[in-house]
């Protein structure tokens, strides 16, 4: 049996620097020192906080990330070398970065003699000497305890001309690099590529400790970064959910994930920092306001959701036959979706207790059925769960009529040159009684959900807890220009008498009037949140 000890990856996250580099990424003082208190606190070695000559948020930056009280991670700050003709100590940029304060840097310099005869424009000797004086400059500083050279668009440089690309690392290791860290800046690299350009390496620089830094152009990202630390690398560079340049830098959940649960290397200084990736993720997706992506390897909300009856039906007996590790390892859940796809294996995974219907396949096949036509008609039930819990409360006789519809109005009015006003009337019978209301909106369903609530808020009062919170429309037939249907799904909040929120749920409507669709998905949740609340129905 062997005793070796696994292999410790450092971990480097440059979601602040080049994770903001994305388009439509951008965050503020505040989320960045939050974001860097979060990666503190799972274990990440190094956090590339910015580039302070570039802006005054990263500077900063730089002076309140000192007043955190940082467990384990180095703060390390980004810039590239001295500009040409000038000695080091006379560039604002190196000065910007010493005078952060951080005890790590990071200089980017040019490896690709493309770059050094067509982009800057300067002798390939200037350059080595960029290269070296910028970070014996910094080395040079007692604050200064490691400086990381990011060797820019290595693997095309070594491809182009390796002499020249060795000579650059050289002489980065000659100012005192500590690491060097080989970037694919264009993404471009294939795995092969990368394994066999370190290997080279690292039979020319034996004692070079080397990092990697991928970018996902090819959606290699990971394969690249796998494949160099296999190689030997020491460090892996990349963001949280992948955010940056373009189509992103490597996805360091899904890196540390590999490293850890797939291939037994050591990676983020706490146990249990592999739990917490999943939280990790969505607390960058909320600071960073952008969309979660649901697909996203082992993180992603559909990371362990089962939407095909064949699987639903499996993975009720034996977890592990659709999935790859179980979610809890990361800190994830798994779902179990309906549709049109499902078998009565996911009605029973659902609902099956709730409605005490785990046996009665009868029934699961009656509502399958429903939704399969429904479906076929545009409504879709996996994210719409309270709309599905109606066509099963239906099917079970249990969802009385709460009310009666005689009819709905709702007329816009718009005045040239003055906002447009909407107001709804809303008639319906409940019990032996006739409500006839009316209510002015923002638009029609707002007018509408305020005419029927005042319809029904004395015969039923438990409606008042339940708020519309979000709504949204998507056309289900296209082709059909203005009389496609629409799909619309509604979702609300439950909340207690002190506003706090008790739960949610979402109901959907689908018809060729977008009114009509609304008023179906509005009604599917005042209909649901009675049942679910025990109301007494006044129709009999
Ligand atoms: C691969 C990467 O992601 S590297 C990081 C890239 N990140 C960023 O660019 C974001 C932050 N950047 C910035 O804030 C600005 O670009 C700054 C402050 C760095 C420079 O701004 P400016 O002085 O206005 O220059 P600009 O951005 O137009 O052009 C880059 C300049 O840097 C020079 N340069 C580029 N790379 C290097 C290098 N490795 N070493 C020295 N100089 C370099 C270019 O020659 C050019 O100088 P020139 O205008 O004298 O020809
Ligand atoms: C340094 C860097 O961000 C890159 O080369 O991609």
């Amino acid at each position: 049996m062997s005793t070796e000890q696994p292999r410790r990856i450092e971990i480097y996250d440059t979601t602040l620097r080049d994770g903001t580099q994305g388009e439509g990424v951008t965050l503020s003082l505040v989320d960045k020192l939050k974001i860097t208190q979060k990666l503190d606190e799972l274990g990440f070695d190094y956090i590339e906080g910015g580039y302070p000559l570039s802006n005054p948020k990263d500077v900063a930056y730089f002076e309140q990330v000192r007043d955190l009280d940082l467990k384990h991670a180095k703060v390390c700050a980004f810039g590239m070398t001295r500009r040409k003709g000038i000695k080091a100590k006379d560039d604002v940029g190196m000065n910007a970065l010493v005078d952060s304060k951080s005890p790590v840097i990071t200089i980017v310099g040019k490896t690709w003699d493309l770059h050094v005869d067509e982009v800057l424009g300067i002798s390939r000797e200037e350059n080595l000497a960029m290269i070296e004086d910028s970070i014996a400059f910094c080395t040079g500083h007692d604050h200064v305890e490691q400086v990381f050279y990011d060797a820019e668009h290595f693997f095309d440089g070594f491809k182009a001309n390796p002499e020249y690309a060795i000579q650059t690392l050289k002489a980065a290791l000659a100012g005192g690099a500590t690491r060097l860290v080989l970037c694919d800046t264009n993404g471009g690299s294939m795995p092969e590529f990368v394994l066999t350009t370190i290997k080279r390496l690292k039979e020319t620089l034996p004692e070079a400790n080397i990092a990697i830094h991928t970018h996902n152009d090819c959606g290699l990202a990971v394969a690249n970064s796998l494949v160099a630390v296999r190689a030997g690398a020491v460090q892996v560079q990349g963001t949280i959910n992948g955010i940056g340049e373009r189509c992103g830098n490597v996805d360091l959940i899904t890196v540390v994930a590999n490293l850890k649960l797939k291939l037994g290397f050591e990676a983020l200084e706490r146990e249990d920092s592999n739990l917490h990736l999943t939280e990790l993720s969505r607390y960058v997706y909320e600071l960073a306001n952008q969309n979660l992506v649901p697909g996203q390897p082992y993180v992603g909300s559909g990371a362990f959701a089962h939407k095909g009856g064949m699987h639903v039906h499996a993975v009720q007996r034996i977890a592990h036959s659709y999935e790859h590790v179980t979610p809890e390892s990361v800190g994830n859940s798994r779902r179990i979706l309906v549709s049109e796809l499902s078998g009565a294996s996911n009605i029973a995974a659902t609902l099956g207790k709730k409605f005490d219907i785990e046996n009665n396949r009868d029934l699961q096949r009656e509502v399958l059925d429903r939704v399969q036509v429904l479906e076929n008609k545009g409504y879709q039930f996996e994210a719409a769960e309270a709309s599905f819990e109606l066509l099963l409360y239906k099917a079970m006789n249990q969802c009385p009529d709460f009310w009666h519809l005689d009819h709905y109005r709702c007329v816009i009015l718009k005045n040239n040159g003055n906002a447009s006003s909407t107001e709804a009337i809303v008639k319906v019978k409940v019990g032996d009684d006739y409500e006839h209301t009316v209510a002015e909106g923002d638009g029609p369903v707002n007018a509408l959900d305020g005419a029927l609530r005042k319809a029904l808020q004395h015969a039923y009062p438990q409606l008042h807890d339940v708020k519309l919170m979000d709504y949204k429309v998507r056309v289900v037939n296209p082709n059909e220009g203005t009389a496609a249907k629409v799909r619309v799904m509604i979702e609300f909040a439950v909340r207690d008498e002190n506003q706090e929120t008790l739960r949610h749920f979402t109901t959907v409507g689908v018809n060729e009037n977008i009114v009509d669709a609304s008023w179906e998905a509005l009604t599917d949740a005042f209909a649901y949140h009675l049942i679910e609340a025990k109301a007494e129905t006044l129709c009999v």
